[in-house]
């Protein structure tokens, strides 16, 4: 029972294509190299969470490649399709975490060396004010009317926390957990020497929130090495 009609549709929004086709061009970007880094979504309207297979090369991932996990159901491994002969992605543990207690409707997970950089700049956390590209993030804030989070200003802070990495994916979880716990609010942890973790509710937002923060990440970089601090002080 491979159950395709989960993953084929011709619809490039389908949550299946979406994961091949972002793949590639996180590949693109040098943020999924040689089987690194992993896309994960859940579908909104069923519950059902796709997510890539395990040290395959990412770019070149197909529909049928993909898991289907029921999110509906409160055990954890519940397969709605299973690959033949393929393993799913060590950051399962990772992505069942934002899934189930955080509300993550998609979660992105990249080597960029941007990230992996900046991990090394800074002690427990990452900040940057005052760059234009911050408003495309959320804030703690939340819209009086519509109760939803509203967007960072201009000149408040970005924070990102950054926990170490360990040997294996799945032994990040509860570290990753603890920060999202500590900043109920943010989209994104970063891993040392290792990457990132950035989610949001959609892949949409997942997606605007990664190529953001990867910018101002390279931003901050730069700064580094000219002096300029990230954090302007008024
Ligand atoms: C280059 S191996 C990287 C893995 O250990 C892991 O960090 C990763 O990003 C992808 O794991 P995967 O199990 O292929 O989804
Ligand atoms: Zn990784």
């Amino acid at each position: 029972m491979m159950q395709d009609h989960l993953v084929v549709s011709d619809d490039s929004n389908h949550p299946a294509n979406m994961v091949c086709s972002l793949s590639r061009q996180f590949y693109e970007k040098e943020w999924c190299v040689g089987t690194g880094g992993s896309i994960a979504i859940r579908d909104e309207e069923t519950g059902f969470c796709y997510l890539a297979p395990s040290g395959v090369q990412k770019e070149l991932l197909k529909p049928q490649d993909l898991f289907v996990l029921d999110g509906n159901s409160k055990e954890q491994d519940v397969y709605l399709r299973k690959p033949a002969g393929l393993k799913l992605s060590d950051c399962t543990p990772i992505f069942q975490m934002l899934f189930q207690n955080f509300n993550a409707g998609a979660i992105i997970h990249t080597h960029s060396p941007n990230a992996v950089l900046t991990s090394l700049l800074y002690d427990d956390v990452f900040e940057i004010s005052h760059i234009e590209q911050i408003k495309a993030l959320p804030s703690e804030r939340v819209n009086a009317e519509t109760g939803k989070p509203v967007n960072l200003l201009f000149e408040d802070t970005l924070k990102i926390p950054i926990i170490d990495n360990q040997n294996f994916e799945y032994e990040l979880t509860d570290g990753l957990q603890e920060m999202c716990q500590k900043w109920p609010h943010g989209c994104a942890v970063l891993v040392r020497r290792h990457g990132i973790f950035v989610w949001g509710p959609s892949i949409t937002k997942a997606k605007i929130y990664n190529e953001s923060i990867d910018y101002l990440l390279g931003l901050a970089i730069k700064m580094h090495q000219l002096g300029i601090p990230t954090v302007k002080k008024n």
